[in-house]
Parts: structure tokens; sequence; C-alpha cells
């Protein structure tokens, strides 16, 4: 048996560990690769930004690891997870998620292996694009990876929604607008382009745009006023000259006013992509165009009366509409996404930073994971570095504590979408570090969640068990879960030590995925609660995670049978022999 002393409620041979000394200079990998020297300070010598070989460095021996176990002492421990805790030590392991979008760049077995090496832990499918059959590929590669190379990708499918504000000139790049100029706003179908005509994709676009109306482009690209109505197309002169991109996206306006087309989140179309997801066991579903918590519910409902698995439902913020019923979306959602991207077509550019704050604020309140989306590294689309300022703004994320952030079409359709994994690897590493440090997690105030007794010991639990794991400086929290519910309450703390949430349960590791510091862990549960703990701290162990000395903080809610389940709710700390 490994656990030697074993205390419930104490502070038992508990001694604080420098994982730099214990991991000796491994731990450094992660600024090292910044230009920083072993003690953090920047050594501005080196040369930065050398992505190519900290992927390398960071993941070489993830080829060598093997995911099997046998029927009896499974673990179903993500091998990427292992690798890096491996090299940097569970303090220096990376908390925020990375999600990737999944397009024509990278959807292949060997470009999502490599995703997958480089720390993807969402793979994104936007339904706006491709066919299903393609998604269905890219489903069964993603699928076929976990399974036979020990990866756990979850997938999300983000839904396409009524697109109605996508308009396109059909030239493969951006086009010049000049001052004055008449523009076609057309809903006919036509292959290519043709001069000075905007191809609208939604056949109702101009349903209540009267003259007069303004049409702004992609938030303030370029702007039009509408000079004449003809059937259902409109003619529109440039009052504000500038760019005009292909897939942009229109908003319009009345006496500075947005006009709301009030169409449904899900269409039909949506409908029939949720039923394919199902078949394909999709993990989770990101909600375009939620207005309200009705469109939520209601999925939720579809999916619990036709997936045998449960399936997380995640709102997108991007409108104005649902930044007036935020706290209801949220408490109704599994999650949310701050698409930022048509976020911006609504509200003012300046506003956004704040916008982002207080969808993040709201979310760690009401216990739902978050994720950033947008233009993170929007330049690496085209360039192999980031700028600076992208690097303040992932950073800025990072220091809100977003559960993930995501790649759009950095992954998507960039030349360097696995330079552009790992940077978004390192600067949440770099920022991890130093909120730590600030101890910034002290300044979280978390409202109280439960209304009932048992929800209310679970919460307190779970916040006490974080303030223990902090103090005493444990290298590692175990929570035994079966639907995620106490990993994610310990995650709102936004710990020191990353949360090993073991569960019997396949969905609830993958939805565990998009969580802030947690470590999902698949594996064979019994009724024996210290059976569980000594058994997976024994496989842990094994895989030379945990060695003499450590000490973990077990939080428990798994009942034995016969037992009040609140009977069993405990904290207990191990230290390791
Ligand atoms: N499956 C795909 N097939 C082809 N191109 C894709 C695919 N997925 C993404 N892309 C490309 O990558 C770019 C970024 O993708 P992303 O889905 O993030 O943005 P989007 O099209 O603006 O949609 P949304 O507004 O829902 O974010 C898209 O503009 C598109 O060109
Ligand atoms: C991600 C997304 O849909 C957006 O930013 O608009």
């Amino acid at each position: 048996m490994a656990v030697a002393s074993n205390s419930i409620f104490s502070t038992h041979q508990i001694i604080w560990k420098n994982p730099r000394t214990r991991f000796g200079n491994r731990f450094s990998v992660v600024s090292s690769t910044w230009g920083c020297s072993n003690e953090g300070k920047f050594d501005l010598g080196k040369s930065r930004f050398k992505f190519r070989s900290a992927l390398e460095m960071d993941f070489e021996g993830v080829e060598n690891l093997s995911f099997a176990g046998n029927s009896n002492e499974y673990l179903g421990l993500d091998v990427v997870f292992e690798e890096e805790l491996k090299e940097k030590g569970f303090l220096g392991l990376r908390k925020t998620k990375l999600v990737c979008t999944i397009g024509p760049a990278c959807y292949s077995l060997e470009e999502l292996e490599k995703l997958a090496i480089g720390g993807m832990n969402v793979a994104r499918l936007n339904m706006c694009h491709g066919t299903r059959d393609w998604h269905r590929d890219v489903m069964r590669n993603i699928k076929r990876l976990n399974e036979e190379k020990g990866f756990c990708v979850s997938i999300m499918m983000d839904t396409e929604g009524s697109q109605i504000n996508v308009v396109d000139h059909g030239e493969p790049s951006s086009i010049k607008v000049e001052e004055g100029s008449v523009w076609l706003f057309t809903t006919q179908k036509f292959k290519g382009s043709r001069p000075l005509t905007v191809k609208a994709h939604y056949e109702g676009f101009s349903e209540g745009i009267m003259v007069g109306d303004e049409l702004v482009i992609d938030g303030g690209m370029t702007s039009f006023v509408v000079v004449e109505k003809l059937g259902n197309d409109l003619r529109c002169k440039c009052t504000d000259p500038g760019l005009f991109l292909p897939r942009a996206k229109l908003s319009s306006w009345r006496e500075g006013k947005l006009i709301n087309y009030g169409l449904p989140t899900l269409l039909e179309k949506d409908w029939a992509d949720i039923e394919f997801g199902i078949s394909e066991g999709i993990d989770l579903i990101a909600v375009s165009l939620v207005n309200d918590a009705e469109a939520i519910n209601h999925l939720k409902n579809y999916l619990s009366s036709k997936s045998s698995k449960p399936i997380k439902v995640l709102a997108k913020i991007e409108s104005i509409e649902s930044l007036h019923k935020l706290e209801e979306i949220v408490e109704a959602s599994d999650g949310v996404m701050v698409a930022r991207g048509d976020l911006g077509v609504e509200v003012p550019l300046e506003n956004i930073p704040t916008v982002q704050e207080d969808i993040a604020h709201v979310c760690r309140q009401l216990n739902k994971p978050v994720i950033i989306a947008s233009q993170l590294l929007e330049s690496m689309i085209e360039y192999p570095t980031p700028t600076r300022a992208e690097i303040a703004d992932v950073s800025e994320a990072v220091r809100q504590y977003a559960d993930a952030l995501m790649l759009s079409g950095e992954s998507a359709i960039g030349s360097y979408g696995h330079k552009a994994l790992s940077v978004l690897r390192m600067v949440s590493s770099r920022m991890e570090l130093s909120s730590r440090e600030e101890n910034r997690q002290s300044l979280l105030h978390q409202c109280q969640l439960g209304t009932s007794l048992p929800d209310r010991i679970a919460e307190q639990i779970c916040n006490c068990a974080v303030e223990m794991a902090n103090n005493l400086g444990v290298d590692a929290i175990f929570v035994y879960t079966k639907h995620g519910h106490m990993a994610s309450l310990l995650s709102r703390n936004r710990p020191n030590p990353p949360i090993f949430a073991f569960t019997d349960d396949g969905s609830t590791r993958m939805s565990l995925n998009l969580q802030w510091g947690v470590i999902p862990v698949l594996v064979n549960l019994s009724d024996d609660m210290e059976d569980n703990i000594s058994t997976t701290i024994d496989l842990i162990k094994a895989k030379g995670l945990l060695e003499q000395g450590d000490a973990v903080l077990v939080v428990s809610d798994v009942a034995p049978s016969g037992a009040c389940t609140n009977a069993f709710q405990s904290i207990q700390v191990k230290t390791i022999d």
C-alpha cells in the first residue's frame, strides 16, 4: 500500500515542497522557452518565441507512453497530461484548457494528433462550414486517437444558427469600399463575384429594413446607408469607406438602435446537425445566437430524451440581447463561450474587454466553465509569431481565470496552427504562475450556490478543501465524482495544485476537460471509498507521478452502499511513503 499516513481534517506531516527543487531544472522548461532563467527573471539575451522547439521539447516523450491498463487496474489518464506532469511537476501543470477549431489546415489524422500532443483539450467543429461527411471523418479520427493513443480530446459541435448576418462578396480576399460607392446587397444565388455586389446568406435579411437605415460591416470595417429597397434586395451607399472581407458580418441600425430579427436560435438544419452529432457521440454542443434561457432548456430537454449519454450544452454569448439576459442564460447552460467575433458586430469594440470580464465573472459565480473565443492570435493565421497586443489579450483572459481559450482561424485555416497552440500553452503557464505568486485567487469572491443543505455542504467542503490545499502546499487534490459536480466546485476556487477528478463515467470525464485545473481520470470505482483512494494513489504512483513524501488532499462524495450520501463527504490528507 502506498499510503502511509491518513488524517481526516488534519495537517498531519504536510511539508511544503518546491516543485522547482523536486523536479530539478525540468520546471524551467515552462519559462526557458520564453527566454527566462530558472529564477523566472527575464533573460533578454536568449532568443524568444522558439515555438517549434518548445513543442518538441515539451512532448517528446508522448509517443512512448501507453494508455492500456489491465481490467482491474484501469487508469484512463490523458497521455499529454501525464507527460506534462512528468516534465513540469504538479504546480507547473497548465490549468487553462485549450480549444482548437478544426478546419482544412488541420483535419487529417496526423495534424489532429499534433494538436492533441500540443495540448488541445477540446476540438471544435463549426457546422457553418464543411459537409456532415467531412465532420464525421474528423469526429471519428479524434475518437480513434483517443482510443488508440490515449489522448482525451472532447468533441464540441458549434451550431450554424440562422447565419442571418453573413454577407459575402464572393472574392477570395478583401475588397476596398470607396466613400459614396453604391452597392447591391442581394439574396440572388450566383457563383463567384459581381462588381459592387454582396450576397446575403439569409433570404429574409432585408425584412423590416427601411430606406435610411444603416448597415455596418464587421463592427465598423465599413458602413452603408440604405438608399432603395428592390424586393428582397437593398441598394446601399457607402458612408464610411473601408474594407469588405469575405464572409463578413452585417448589423442593421436605426437611429442608433440595433434592428432585431427575432429568429429562433435553432433552425431545421441545426436540429439535423444535432441529431447527427448525437449519433456520432459528441461531448459538447455550443449553441450559436442564444437570446434567452428557453432555447437552452429546450435543447437540454431534447438531448435528455434523445441521447443515451449526457451532452453538455454551452451558450455562445454573441449578441446584445444575450447580454441583457446573461444570468438566466448562464444558469440554464452547462457553460458559456464568449464569442467575441459576433459580439464585436453588435457591441462597440471598446466595450468588449469589460463585457468579457463581466461574463467570466457571472460564469464563475454560477460555477459554469467559460471559453474566451475569437481573434486571440488572429495574426498567426498568416504570421509565425503573435503580436505583443495578442499576447497581452491572451494573458488577460488567463488572469481573469477563464476556463478555456479557443483558436478559430488560427488552427482551422492558418499556416501556424501548432505554433499558435504552443503560444497559448506557454502564455497560460506563464500567467498562471504569476497569478499564483500574486495569490490572486484570494481575490475571487464566490457566491453561495446551493439552497439545499446537501448542496451547501458540498460547496463548503470544496471551498475549505481548496483553502487547506493552498495553505498546506499539497501536491494534488484528488476528488471522486460521478457527475463532476464536486470537481467543478473545487475548480471554481482556482486552487494551486491540480485537481485529479476520478470518475467511472466516460461522459463526465469528457465534459470535465473544459474545467480549469481539472485532470479527468477514468477509473473503476467501487463502493469502498478507502479502497478507491488507495487504488488510485497506487495507480498514480505507479505512473511515477507521486513519490515518497508527496501529499494529496482527498475530497470524496461517493457514498459506500447503505450510507447516507452526506455522511460520507469528507476531506482527508494523505502522505505517500
Ligand atoms: N470545417 C471547415 N471547413 C472549411 N473552413 C473552415 C471550417 N471550419 C472553419 N473554417 C474556416 O476557418 C475560419 C474560422 O473559423 P470559425 O468557425 O472560427 O469562424 P466563422 O466562420 O467566423 O464562424 P463563427 O462566427 O461561428 O465563429 C472560417 O472563416 C472558415 O474560413
Ligand atoms: C466563435 C464565434 O462564433 C464568434 O466569435 O463569433
